[in-house]
């Protein structure tokens, strides 16, 4: 029998240092999240980053945190549920990190008898630090674990055109009634050195204002190429006016250059040019999270209108939104008539 499988990032399972702390052990000590020798790694994330991160990091969970858990994985159980209902296929819902295992949602999907699983990492974008950890991880479980169990990926999505249309069609409804100077499609960050060793040409990728636009068999890999190409055809979609669009990239931590121009940079650059009225959206997720919620709806307002901006609106992710769902469930139950995947 086939079944599907949504992975998403994860979440602590509560806003305290106490959960924060073994959760970001976790997601940092990932080989593709922080990619150094394990040494080095341990000395960056146990000997650095861990000693005073928690503390900060739970406060800004415990700003965005709802009664009924972390908005991510609350949003993402409402999806998966909503999917459930338009398949004849068992759904089951798991994590990168965090408690809510990849092993236990393969588990759930063995114990219903699944012996095929469409895997759906829940990014836009393939990235190391993403998709392919997802990709990884689901296929090492099922070696150790569930041998009987065959995987078929979902694709990145990030240009597919049904995703690109309600993408488009929630955005403009997010921007009903706001009188924009200027939209800022911010997404989640990387370091440059992750998009030059995914670079499988080893020359393509220069991360400079062109090499995204060339054709190349580099952008099955290239995070910011495929960044850039949804904000393109989001912004063809809408038809929105080229000096009114822009990308940057969000979160990212020190001593290492990530994709440029930083969002925080931006905001301030964007008001000191007179933009008053600025929407952001933020497409590298599915659902909100602490990323959109408090680094963009919350900090990146205060960051704006101190630069001088004044009106500003984050434009919810996708969430569980019907016209997505809807999407979803036709890519699953195509995969599930004929074993075809979206392009
Ligand atoms: C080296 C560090 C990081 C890389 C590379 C990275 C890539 C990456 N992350 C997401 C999606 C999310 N990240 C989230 C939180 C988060 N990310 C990092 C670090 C890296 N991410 C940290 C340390 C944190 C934790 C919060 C903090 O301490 O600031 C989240 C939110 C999770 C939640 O519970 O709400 C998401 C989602 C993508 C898509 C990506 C590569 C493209
Ligand atoms: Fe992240
Ligand atoms: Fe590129």
């Amino acid at each position: 029998m086939k079944g599907v499988l949504l992975v998403n990032l994860g979440s602590p399972d509560s806003p305290t240092p106490k959960d924060v702390k073994p959760y970001l052990d976790e997601f940092l000590m990932d080989e593709r999240v922080i990619d150094t020798p394990q040494w080095l790694r341990n000395i960056i994330v146990r000997g650095i980053i861990l000693r005073t991160r928690p503390k900060k990091s739970a406060e800004a969970y415990a700003k965005i945190w709802w009664k009924e858990g972390s908005p991510l994985i609350v949003i993402s159980q409402r999806f998966a549920e909503k999917v459930g209902k338009l398949t004849k296929m068992p759904v089951a819902l798991g994590m990168r990190y965090g408690s809510m295992t990849i092993n236990k949602a393969l588990q759930e999907l063995n114990e219903k008898g699944v012996d095929e699983v469409l895997l759906v990492p829940l990014y836009p974008h393939y990235a190391m630090s993403s998709y392919e950890t997802v990709v990884v991880k689901t296929i090492q479980e099922q070696q150790e674990n569930f041998p009987k169990i065959k995987i078929t990926t979902l694709p990145a999505f990030y240009k597919n055109e049904e995703y690109i249309k309600v993408l488009s069609e929630s955005i403009a409804k997010g921007l009903k009634g706001f009188d924009y100077d200027h939209i800022l499609f911010s997404y989640h960050g990387i370091p440059e050195r992750h998009i030059r060793k995914n670079d499988p040409t080893r020359f393509h990728c220069k991360i400079d204002g062109n090499c995204c636009n060339a054709n190349s068999v580099a952008h099955h890999t290239c995070y910011r190429h495929q960044c850039f190409d949804t904000t393109k055809r989001v912004k063809a979609y809408l038809n929105l006016h080229e000096n009114k669009v822009s990308n940057s990239f969000q979160s990212r931590l020190p001593n290492d250059p990530w994709l440029k121009p930083y969002t925080d940079f931006e905001f301030e650059r964007l008001a000191k040019e007179g933009k008053k009225n600025l929407a952001v959206v933020t497409a590298a997720f599915v659902s909100d999270c602490l990323e959109t919620l408090e680094e963009i709806a919350m900090e990146g307002k205060n960051q704006f209108q101190e630069a001088g901006g004044e009106n500003y609106i984050h434009i919810p992710c996708l969430n569980d939104d019907d016209a997505w769902v809807e999407v979803m469930a036709k890519w699953v139950n195509e995969w599930e008539k004929n074993g075809a995947l979206p392009v």
